[in-house]
């Protein structure tokens, strides 16, 4: 079975492909496909024939519980492990990575949890750490790096000095260095593991405005992601996985939360044991929070509104 998404202008659309009796609309070359692709670790099978795809300037969530296989699928995209088979294509072309390096080059870079960083360096130095650039007599060039980590930094609209030393930078200013430094090499596909992890509510509402930069700027993001109403606030797809296969696959306006946790749950919207996980007080909060973030989502369409009626009388 074969999910593929395509995206005619602001619509995307979810479609099975493999079926004679399917018809085909609009498609749109993939960034990233995955095909059939499977992992297994001993006895355990993390990944089973998942397969998907991924259209340009998309921010894609993959959620799923526990051990449903995210951490994995990341690691093989990020060329960190080897699937057991299935093929991946990016940019049309079959690839297959033996390290991050390689990756790298091939225009997908990654950033897992907790970045690494020199803490008495610079936020510049550690931009280019191991990448130092040398003016014509072979000298380091501290003032391009400067512009060009100062350029980096903007598009991600920070406001972090770039000649500061990284120590005392908050962890959501830490993330955003680390994508900075992914964006140095111009990846077009951009590799998160759970970005706002951890973070308090400022530090999450910094990154999730430079995930929205990020897809302004063109690039594309497929990210492992756990709280929801951080998925619903920023993200153009959800991918669910469960137990190592694709449960389903939306475009966010198309589902609901609801429909979300249940797939990740593996129950039906309808049962007494979706009931039961709904009516716990940590998820009954969440999504509270969510409705919070709908309503001044809403609130901040209709002002727009307001100002383009404005404009036009
Ligand atoms: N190196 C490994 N060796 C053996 N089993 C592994 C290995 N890595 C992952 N697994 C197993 O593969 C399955 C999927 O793990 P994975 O870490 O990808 O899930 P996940 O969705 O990222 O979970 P979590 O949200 O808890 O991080 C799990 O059953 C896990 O125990």
């Amino acid at each position: 079975m074969h999910w593929s998404i395509s995206i005619p202008q602001s619509t995307l659309r979810v479609s099975f492909k493999g079926r004679s009796d399917m018809t085909y609309s609009h498609y749109i070359p993939a960034l990233l496909e995955v095909n059939d692709l499977s992992m297994r670790f001993g006895g355990i099978d993390a990944l089973s024939h998942i397969s998907f795809s991924v259209e340009p300037h998309q921010l894609v969530a993959i959620v799923g519980d526990n051990g449903a296989g995210k951490s994995t699928l990341l690691k093989i995209l990020s060329g960190l492990l080897k699937p057991s088979s299935g093929t991946i294509a990016f940019q049309g072309k079959e690839v297959s990575f033996s390290s991050i390096r390689e990756a790298n080059n091939a225009g997908i870079a990654s950033v897992f949890q907790e970045p690494q960083f020199c803490d008495n360096l610079s936020v510049s130095a550690n931009l280019f750490l191991g990448n130092e650039l040398k003016d014509k007599y072979g000298l380091r060039d501290d003032s391009t790096m400067f512009s060009r980590a100062r350029v980096a930094l903007k598009t991600l609209t920070s406001a972090v000095q770039v000649s500061r030393d990284m120590e005392g930078l908050s962890s959501g200013q830490r993330q955003t260095v680390a994508i900075a430094r992914t964006l140095l090499s111009d990846p077009s596909l951009i590799l998160l593991d759970e970005p706002t992890n951890s973070l308090s509510v400022m530090q999450t509402g910094e990154v999730l405005q430079y995930l929205s930069s990020l897809r302004s700027q063109g690039k594309t993001v497929l990210m492992v992601m756990h709280d929801l109403p951080d998925v619903f606030a920023v993200c153009d797809t959800i991918i669910v996985l469960r137990q190592g296969t694709v449960r389903a696959i939306h475009r966010v306006e198309e589902t609901s939360y609801e429909e979300v946790i249940a797939e990740i749950a593996g129950v039906s919207a309808q049962s007494d044991t979706f009931h039961s996980i709904i009516d716990n007080p940590k998820v009954d909060g969440l999504i509270h929070q969510h409705r919070l973030i709908e309503r001044s989502n809403a609130y901040e369409e209709s002002d727009d509104n307001d100002e383009m009626i404005d404009e036009d009388s």
